[in-house]
Order: C-alpha cells, then structure tokens, then sequence
C-alpha cells in the first residue's frame, strides 16, 4: 500500500479505535492513516460505521479505547481548530446566507470590511451571489448544503470533514457540491468525505478507504481499491451487489 503520509503536510491517524453498544461492535479500526494530497472518500454500505468514524477523527465522539492523533499531536483543542465538518442535514442559523457566513467570520476577530470582503468572495465561490439577503433557511436543500460548506471553509480548515453531503440531492445539485469540494482540495483543504455512492468515489477520489460491518476492509489509491479490490465482499459491493 502507498504511504500516504509523505505526501501532505497533515496527517491524521487513527489507532486502535473501537466502539461498542450493547454488546454489538460499531467500530473496530486498527490503523488508519490519512495524509495525501487529494480528496479521501470513504465508503461503505448504510451502517458500515463510517459517520462514528467520521465523528471520531473531527472529536465528536471519543471512542471506547484508541486514539486518533493529528500531525503526531493528540486531537485537543488546538488540533481540532484546524479542522471543519459538514454534516448531511446542516442546521442554518436563522439568520440572511450573508448573516451565516459573517457569524463565522466574526468569531474568528475579522473586521467589517475584512468580513464583507470574505462574504462576497465566498458566495462567489459557491454561486449563492444573488442570495446574501436571503433567509438561510428558505434556501433549497442543494444551496443550503452549498453554504454549509461555505460556512465551513470561511474557519480556514486544514481539513474538511464531510459526512454525506449529496446523499439528498439530484444531479446538478450534486454537480455545484463536487465541484465547491473539488476546488477547495485544490486550493489545499484535506478533504474526507463519507459517501456510499459509488459513482461520487469514483468522480472524486484520490485515496478511498472502503468501510463494512464497523471495520476499514480496504483502503489505498482510488484506482486500486476501485478497480482492483483486494477484498470479495469490497469487490461483490463495487459490482453493486446488496451487501448488508
Ligand atoms: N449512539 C449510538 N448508539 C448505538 N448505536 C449507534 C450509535 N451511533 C451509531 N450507532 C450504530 O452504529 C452503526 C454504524 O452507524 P454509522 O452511522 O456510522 O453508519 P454509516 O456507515 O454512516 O451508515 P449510513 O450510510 O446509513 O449513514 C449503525 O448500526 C448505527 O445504528
């Protein structure tokens, strides 16, 4: 497997996690190590614990034993600054697009006119220009997941953490999603994505780790793990045969 760590400046590493509930195992990772340069999706049917993992790495959830450190430094407050989630069903504020943006902005010290500079850069960027005066929340669900994100990238974030962003919109609004995700990779953001959409890993992907049943069953290139999976049940799920 490719070391995945040489190639960025942050790593995040998670070893030994394990979660249990009732006596049922959810999550059950030995090692994983996220540190290329591309956008990491990890993948897995409904269930296969990738959003508990997810919530482990951003700090959400502390796990039952393990650890999950970043940049060789255990994820404390400092660490988890430089990080930034967005979830499948964000909350707005009740407040304008702008007002969302600018609350984040604000508790980050940005003077006004710093802020309004940062507002119209970042609507720009989501093509929610025409939206600033709008409620949030009268948004469609497509732009209100576009200024989540926004919300998010306006902290900075070394790394963006995302849980299913797409999993309920159509094509074009899924489309505008992929490419804000895409360029804000290519600017330098460390993506992590949880999807079960094949397709997505495919159009998206540099590393994909493949999630079942609370364990990491593959991970590595998305070339590798997508066309030439290693595991049969991995394989048996890329054919898109029901895995549960
Ligand atoms: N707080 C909790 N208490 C008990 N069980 C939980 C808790 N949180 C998650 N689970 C269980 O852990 C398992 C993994 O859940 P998780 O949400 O991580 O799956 P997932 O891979 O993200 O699935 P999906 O694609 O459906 O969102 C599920 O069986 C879920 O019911």
């Amino acid at each position: 497997m490719r070391d995945l760590v040489e190639e960025s400046g942050l790593m995040i590493e998670a070893q030994g996690l394990r979660i249990a509930r009732g006596g049922q195992r959810l999550l059950d990772v030995a090692h994983l190590r996220l540190g290329g340069p591309g956008p990491t999706v990890i993948l897995g049917p409904n269930g296969a614990g990738k959003s508990l993992l997810l919530r482990c790495l951003h700090g959400l959830i502390g796990a039952d034993v393990g650890a999950v450190r970043q940049n060789g430094r255990p994820l404390d407050g400092d660490e988890r600054a430089r990080q930034a989630m967005v979830f499948q069903r964000p909350v707005m504020l009740r407040r304008s697009v702008a007002g969302n943006l600018d609350f984040v902005l604000r508790r980050r010290g940005l003077a006004r006119r710093q802020r309004q500079d940062r507002i119209a850069d970042l609507l720009a960027e989501g093509g929610l220009q025409s939206r600033g005066g709008q409620s949030a929340r009268s948004l469609s669900v497509g732009e209100a997941q576009r200024l989540a994100i926004l919300r998010a990238l306006a902290t900075e974030p070394e790394v963006l953490f995302l849980d299913e962003p797409t999993s309920a919109l159509d094509p074009g609004a899924t489309q505008a999603i992929e490419a804000l995700v895409l360029r804000a990779s290519t600017r330098g953001v460390r993506i992590v994505m949880v999807t079960h959409d094949i397709g997505q890993a495919r159009r998206l992907a540099a590393d994909v780790v493949v999630m079942m049943g609370g364990q990491v069953v593959e991970q590595g290139p998305a070339a590798q793990v997508l066309d030439d999976p290693a595991n049969g049940a991995v394989r048996r799920f890329l054919a898109g045969e029901l895995i549960f």
